[in-house]
C-alpha cells in the first residue's frame, strides 16, 4: 500500500519537497555513474554537432531518479523541457498538439510511457525516426495521409516496467539506460545535501544510518529525512545524531535494512505457513492482504536486492539470510541456497 513509509512510490506529501530537493544538472546529480558519463559524452556531442540528443529511455524501479535525470538532460542541453504521460495522451491527436509545438532540439519527456495506447505509439513512430507526423485528413473514400515536417527534438521515456514496452518502440531509442539502487555511500550523500536545503543538522553518522534503511532508494531517504527531521524539532533542539535518528526510524518502524513491517510479515507468513517457499506470488498476496502487481513491483526487487528473496519457475523463496535477519532458526531443507554474502545485523527488531 501507498501509505508504507518505505514505498517508493511519490505520496502528495513528497511532491513540494521533491521539487526543492531535485538536483538541476549532472553535476548535481549523485551516484549512477555509468548512465551519468555516458550521457554526458552523448549531451556534449550532441551540443557540438548542434544537434538534438538521440531519443533516451530511462527505466528502474520508482524513486530511482528518472524525472529528475529527464529534467537534468533539458537543462545540460539548455533547451526547454516539456512534460507528459503514457495514460495523459489518449488520441493520436494529443500526441500531435503536442509535436507540433515543440522546438527545435527540445524535450519532450513521456513518463509512464509502457502505458501509451497502441493508436498513440504508431503516431509515434514515424515520429521519432523521420521527425514527420502522418496526418490523416478526411474520411472513408476521399480520406488521404498528409506527411508534416517536424523540428528535430529529443524523446525522453521514463518507465518502472520496461518489460511492457513494444520492441518496435523501445527499437527507436537510441539510449537506453537501466538506472539502479543506490550505495549507501551515495544515499548518505543524498541526505546531506537534502539536509542542507531543507536547513537540518545532520550529525555523526546520522546520515549513515537514515541511508541504511532507505531501500537504495534517494525518494525514501529523503522521505525518513523528513520524519526523522519532525523527532529531531520535537525532543532533540532541531539537531539529528545518530541517536536520535536510529530511535525515530524504530519508532517509525523501519529496521536497520530498510524493511518495515508489511515486509517482515511477508517474509513470516512464507516462513510459517509455507516452510519458507517456493510458494506463488498469488498466494503471497492473499496470505498477507496485499496485490500481487504492488508486491512484485515495489517490495520484491529491493528483497532480492539484498539476497532476501529469490524467484524461481516454482516460486518465491525465503533465503537464509532473511531467516538470520528476522533471528529465525534456517531450517536444515531450506530450498534458497544464500550467496550473497554475511550480513552484519543480528536480530530482526526495529532497533
Ligand atoms: N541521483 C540523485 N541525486 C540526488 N537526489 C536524487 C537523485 N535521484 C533522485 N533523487 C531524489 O529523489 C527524488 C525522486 O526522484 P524521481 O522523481 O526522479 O524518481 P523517478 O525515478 O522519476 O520515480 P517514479 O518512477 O516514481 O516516477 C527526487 O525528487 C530527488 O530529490
Ligand atoms: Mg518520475
Amino acid at each position: 500500500m501507498d501509505e508504507r513509509i518505505i514505498s517508493a512510490n511519490l505520496m502528495m506529501e513528497d511532491q513540494a519537497v521533491e521539487l526543492s530537493l531535485r538536483p538541476r544538472y549532472l553535476s548535481e546529480y549523485i551516484g549512477q555513474s555509468q548512465v551519468k558519463d555516458n550521457l554526458k559524452v552523448f549531451i556534449e556531442a550532441a551540443k557540438l554537432r548542434k544537434e538534438a540528443l538521440d531519443h533516451v529511455l530511462l527505466y528502474g524501479p520508482p524513486g530511482l531518479g528518472k524525472t529528475t535525470l529527464s529534467n537534468i538532460i533539458a537543462n545540460e542541453l539548455g533547451v526547454s523541457l516539456r512534460t507528459t504521460s503514457g495514460p495523459a495522451i489518449e488520441r493520436p491527436g494529443d500526441l500531435a498538439a503536442l509535436l507540433t509545438n515543440l522546438q527545435e532540439g527540445d524535450v519532450l519527456f513521456i513518463d509512464e510511457i509502457h502505458r501509451l495506447n497502441r493508436s498513440v505509439e504508431e503516431v509515434l513512430y514515424p515520429a521519432m525516426e523521420d521527425f514527420a507526423l502522418d496526418i490523416m485528413i478526411g474520411k472513408g473514400p476521399s480520406a488521404r495521409s498528409v506527411r508534416l515536417e517536424l523540428p528535430p527534438f529529443t524523446l525522453i521515456g521514463a518507465t518502472t516496467r520496461a518489460g511492457l514496452l513494444s520492441a518496435p518502440l523501445r527499437d527507436r531509442f537510441g539510449v537506453v539506460s537501466r538506472l539502479e539502487f543506490y550505495t549507501v555511500d551515495e544515499l548518505s550523500f543524498i541526505v546531506s545535501r537534502a539536509s542542507e536545503i531543507l536547513g537540518v543538522s545532520v550529525i555523526g553518522e546520522a546520515a549513515q544510518e537514515i541511508a541504511m534503511r532507505s531501500r537504495g532508494t534517494p525518494r525514501i531517504a529523503n522521505r525518513l529525512l523528513k520524519r526523522v527531521r519532525d523527532f529531531a524539532q520535537v525532543r532533540n533542539d532541531g539537531i539529528v545524531t545518530h541517536e536520535l535518528a536510529r530511535s525515530a526510524l524504530g519508532l517509525i518502524q523501519v529496521d536497520p535494512l530498510g524493511l518495515d513491517s508489511i515486509d517482515h510479515k511477508m517474509l513470516r507468513a512464507m516462513i510459517t505457513i509455507y516452510r519458507g517457499g517456493p510458494v506463488g506470488l498469488d498466494t503471497i498476496a492473499a496470505t498477507i492482504g496485499e496485490e500481487g502487481q504492488t508486491i512484485e513491483d515495489v517490495y520484491e526487487p529491493y528483497l532480492m536486492q539484498i539476497g532476501f528473496l529469490q524467484r524461481t519457475p516454482r516460486g518465491r523463496m525465503v533465503t537464509p539470510l532473511a531467516y538470520r535477519h528476522l533471528g529465525l532458526p534456517v531450517p536444515q531443507d531450506n530450498a534458497a541456497s544464500a550467496d550473497a554474502g554475511e550480513l552484519k545485523e543480528e536480530g530482526g527488531g526495529f532497533v
